[in-house]
């Protein structure tokens, strides 16, 4: 039975929220040309790149436009992008290592499509109980430090303030009498936000963890308007970021139950709840996960999905396709000419939708992964736990290396492995190779890897399979006035593409997967009916600044309807 079910699950304040994509339906205007007056659907439809905000772009806008021929344009030999998942033999059976992200978090975009593309059945959870869920890390300043679970105990407190990482966590407290930014303020870096309103300690030895783990990023360098969207807003309304936090609930029924929002994320999240249907029992288990994948890997998922695009047989996938130009037609005629391959050749779209990069919008950082396995037999114990983060404040010589962290495979997730064993993820890079010509080779890389575990788990055996990639440019850094930025691009593409040209991907909507489907549904859908003919790119979000809004979660999507009920006595 399908029952429908609204399975947003917690987006704390650290996640991006501000970049959504806009609600093009506000848009109003509607250019008629010569050409575009002629069909009432595109005809032809180009997907620039095919990882998985393309991959999810031509799925979705294959079933709004089932008449429109969609062609998807991808420079390497392979789809999918960052997503990679690869299987290797060891003793005794395989292991899957994941050279890019890993896992999802519930978010209904994403359900949807894991749902529609039939690999439920596929799907291994982490549960919220399970100590991987519970226990995560940060390594500072030579040891492991256990962050506050659910219930913390006192021993947790105790031992986190004797590491000193909790120095400054008094200025949390007096946050509220802290006075509000100045008017002029339009935008400030993560880690000076956290240092004018709480403790430069805490931006050092806490937040900027939790940023290398998101973005791999410097926190002295983000965006806090865009990334600290919540707090940001909450300060601009309250005066303060907890005050007004604490002020912002009194207006719920339910504790904790408000959040700040965007006008178009508000109407995004009605949209999704009224038009998703999720299975009952995928739902229950969603809401009862921290994270998911898939038992193959979270490739299995783009792989899925370009199967199902091209069963439609209206979609077709061009790898080893660079796109070299894109240039409207001009003269009148509103069709975009999209110049691909290494002979190139060029073809006439009616829509173009782009996941490519725009230099000047954001830098990247490049993030090498060292994928490690240790058999049943070594002598290697690690904590039960889903990894530990390194702050940007731990001295050198614990870190000569420059990793960003360790995510503990083994115990994070369950179900894709045919052996026992340990299994770790070095990751290492962002930002701390901000600037550099060359980067480690993989012998290099493996040499670093092994040094970090030896150095911070007291691994000294050699692994019996590792895997070393280097993901070269593969996260955008929203840094200090993107959305203005963002708000120019959007300003000359829709002046020069005239709304043919729509953008979408981790540029744009959030870094991570969910926020490139959620972009791609969104997106697609403000193309329905005439929307493809109006004037707009998909950054219409920021072009408008609208006042922030303190809305019920319920409202968002971002509600475990189904803890709420238990939490009401069943109401
Ligand atoms: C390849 C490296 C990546 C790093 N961050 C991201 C990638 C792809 C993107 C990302 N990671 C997380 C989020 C938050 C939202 C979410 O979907 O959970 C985003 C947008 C959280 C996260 N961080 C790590 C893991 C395993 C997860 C869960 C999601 C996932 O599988 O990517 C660990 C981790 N990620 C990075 C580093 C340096 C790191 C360190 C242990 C960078």
């Amino acid at each position: 039975m399908r029952l429908k079910r609204h399975v947003f699950l917690l987006e704390s304040s650290l996640r991006h929220v501000a970049l959504r994509p806009l609600l093009p339906a506000l848009s109003s205007r509607c250019s008629r040309y010569r050409y575009s007056s002629s069909t009432s659907y595109p005809e032809r439809i180009a997907v620039l790149g095919g990882g998985v905000a393309g991959l999810s772009s031509a799925y979705f806008v294959s079933r709004e436009f089932p008449n429109s021929k969609v062609t998807v344009f991808e420079a390497g030999k392979e789809i999918g992008g960052w997503i990679k998942s690869k299987r290797v033999e060891v003793e005794g059976g395989h292991v899957v290592f994941e050279l890019g992200p890993r896992t999802l978090r519930s978010a209904t975009a994403t359900a949807h499509l894991v749902q529609e593309l039939d690999l439920i059945k596929d799907v291994t959870y982490t549960f919220k109980d399970a100590p991987a869920a519970k226990n995560r890390y940060i390594y500072y300043p030579d040891r492991l430090n256990r962050l506050p679970a659910e219930r913390p105990s006192l021993s947790d407190f105790i031992s986190l303030a004797r590491s000193g990482i909790l120095s400054g966590a008094l200025g949390i407290v007096k946050e509220p009498l802290i006075p509000q930014r100045a008017y002029a303020l339009s935008d400030e870096t993560v880690g000076s936000f956290i240092e004018r309103r709480i403790d430069k300690r805490i931006a050092n030895n806490v937040v900027s963890a939790v940023f290398h783990g998101i973005y791999a990023g410097d926190i002295w360098q983000l965006s806090a308007k865009t990334l600290f969207s919540q707090l940001w807003h909450l300060e601009a309304k309250y005066g303060s970021a907890l005050g007004g936090f604490f002020k912002m609930q009194n207006e719920g029924q339910y504790p904790m139950e408000m959040m700040m929002a965007h006008p178009y994320d508000i109407e995004m999240g009605r949209a999704m709840n009224e038009e998703i249907e999720l299975d009952d029992e995928f739902a229950k288990n969603l809401a009862r996960a921290s994270t998911y994948t898939f038992k193959n890997g979270l490739q299995q998922l783009v792989e899925a999905l370009k199967s199902a695009v091209e069963k439609t047989g209206n979609v077709e996938v061009r790898t080893e396709s660079p796109v070299q130009t894109t240039k409207p037609v001009g003269d009148g005629d509103l069709r975009i000419a999209v110049t691909t391959g290494t002979t190139p050749s060029t073809e006439n779209f009616d829509l173009v939708i782009s996941t490519l990069r725009s230099p000047s919008l954001t830098p990247y950082v490049t993030v090498m992964t060292i994928n490690l396995y240790y058999p049943p037999s070594s002598p290697v114990s690690i904590p039960e736990g889903f990894g530990y983060l390194i702050p940007q404040s731990v001295p050198f010589e614990q870190n000569p290396e420059r990793a960003l962290g360790v995510i503990f495979d083994s115990s994070a997730i369950s179900g894709q492995d045919s052996v026992d064993g340990t299994k770790l993820t070095v990751m290492m890079g962002g930002h701390w190779w901000d600037g550099w010509e060359a980067y480690p080779t993989e012998e290099e890389g493996l040499d670093m890897a092994k040094a970090v575990v030896k150095r911070h788990l007291g691994i000294a055996v050699e692994p019996t399979a590792h895997h070393v990639n280097l993901s070269k440019d593969c996260i955008p850094q929203y840094t200090l006035g993107y959305e203005d930025r963002l708000c120019a691009f959007a300003v000359g593409i829709e002046n020069e593409f005239k709304g043919r040209l729509r953008v979408v991907g981790n540029q744009f909507n959030g870094v991570g997967v969910n926020d490139c489907i959620a972009g791609a549904w969104n997106l697609v859908r403000g193309l329905r009916g005439q929307g493809w003919k109006e004037r707009n790119c998909g950054l219409e979000r920021v072009r408008r600044e609208v006042g922030w809004q303190a809305v019920r979660a319920r409202e968002l999507g971002y509600v475990r309807k189904i803890e709420r009920k238990k939490w009401k006595g069943g109401r």
